[in-house]
């Protein structure tokens, strides 16, 4: 049997005459971490708002899960099991850390609208509930001492762990993080690789774009190389490395990945 949580087959697409994407297809199996690299513009970011409904493909076919499912709308993606973060960090800036996290657990709670407005006890009961492992979240990602802070008020590094929290609160099958160290000094990007690390630990599977190389090679099961839209390379961070036309176009002349 498969042990396939992300397979997409076949995926273009195009922004009137550029074409984007141009049939790119990964599999992702329980547990791993995967890495899309490639330069600027390379369509990294059109793939992930494809897989997660932002971007309707021109073709393409996906699995989550061993189901086929349509990528057609963010909330139902969310539903079926791909929760993100994004490379432009998009908090609720005025909400507390926590209130952050709880928004994202909503995803998977059932007391609906006639609940929260009449606050039955089940309402009551399950907000706790959502508290209670939101607050779990934020102390895992290591964020736990900022419960009541705005979201706003921490730093680049910690809004980003906070993304990460918000995710891991739908309870995701696939978590696809769109470059999680931008920004980061070294310290900080060291603190980044124990979290994922962690989480992969903890039985779960990521997709990662990510720019530092070394980063990716460090932590990354298996990797694909985009390069103007097309898979040039896939494979282990070994075999990707040592691939002639990664190092030209990703890597480029004189550049050997650290
Ligand atoms: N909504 C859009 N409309 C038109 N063109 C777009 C749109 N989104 C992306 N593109 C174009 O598609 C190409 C791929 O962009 P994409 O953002 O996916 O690249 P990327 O690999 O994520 O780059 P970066 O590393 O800079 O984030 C680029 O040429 C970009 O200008």
């Amino acid at each position: 049997m498969s042990n396939a949580v992300l397979q997409v087959n076949g995926v273009s697409k195009r922004f009137g005459g550029l074409q984007a994407l141009s049939d790119v297809g990964i599999t992702i199996n329980a547990g791993q971490v995967y890495g899309l690299i490639g330069p600027n513009g390379a369509g990294k970011t059109t793939f992930f708002n494809v897989i997660t409904g932002l971007y309707t493909p021109d073709a393409g076919s996906f699995m989550l899960g061993g189901a086929p499912y349509q990528p057609t709308a963010v909330h139902e993606v969310a539903k079926t099991g791909i929760a993100r973060t994004f490379q432009n960090i998009r908090l609720f800036a005025e909400m507390t850390a926590i209130e952050n996290v709880m928004v994202g657990r909503h995803v998977r709670t059932h007391s609906g609208l006639i609940g929260a407005v009449f606050r039955t006890p089940k309402f009551k009961a399950e907000e706790a509930a959502i508290r209670a492992r939101s607050q779990e979240l934020l102390d895992y990602v290591g964020i736990g001492r900022f419960t009541d802070y705005k979201a706003r008020t921490l730093s680049y590094g910690d809004q980003r762990r906070l993304e990460i929290a918000r995710a891991l609160a739908t309870d995701p099958k696939l978590i696809a993080l769109d470059e999680p160290a931008a920004g980061m000094n070294a310290t900080e990007k060291v603190v980044l690789r124990e979290l994922i690390d962690r989480i992969r630990k903890d039985g779960r599977t990521i997709l990662l774009i990510e720019h530092d190389v070394k980063l990716v090679m460090g932590l990354c099961d298996r990797v694909t190389v985009l390069d103007y839209g097309k898979q040039i390379a896939e494979g282990t961070p070994a075999e990707v490395q040592g691939n002639e036309k990664v190092i030209e176009a990703y890597l480029g002349a004189g550049h050997k990945p650290h």
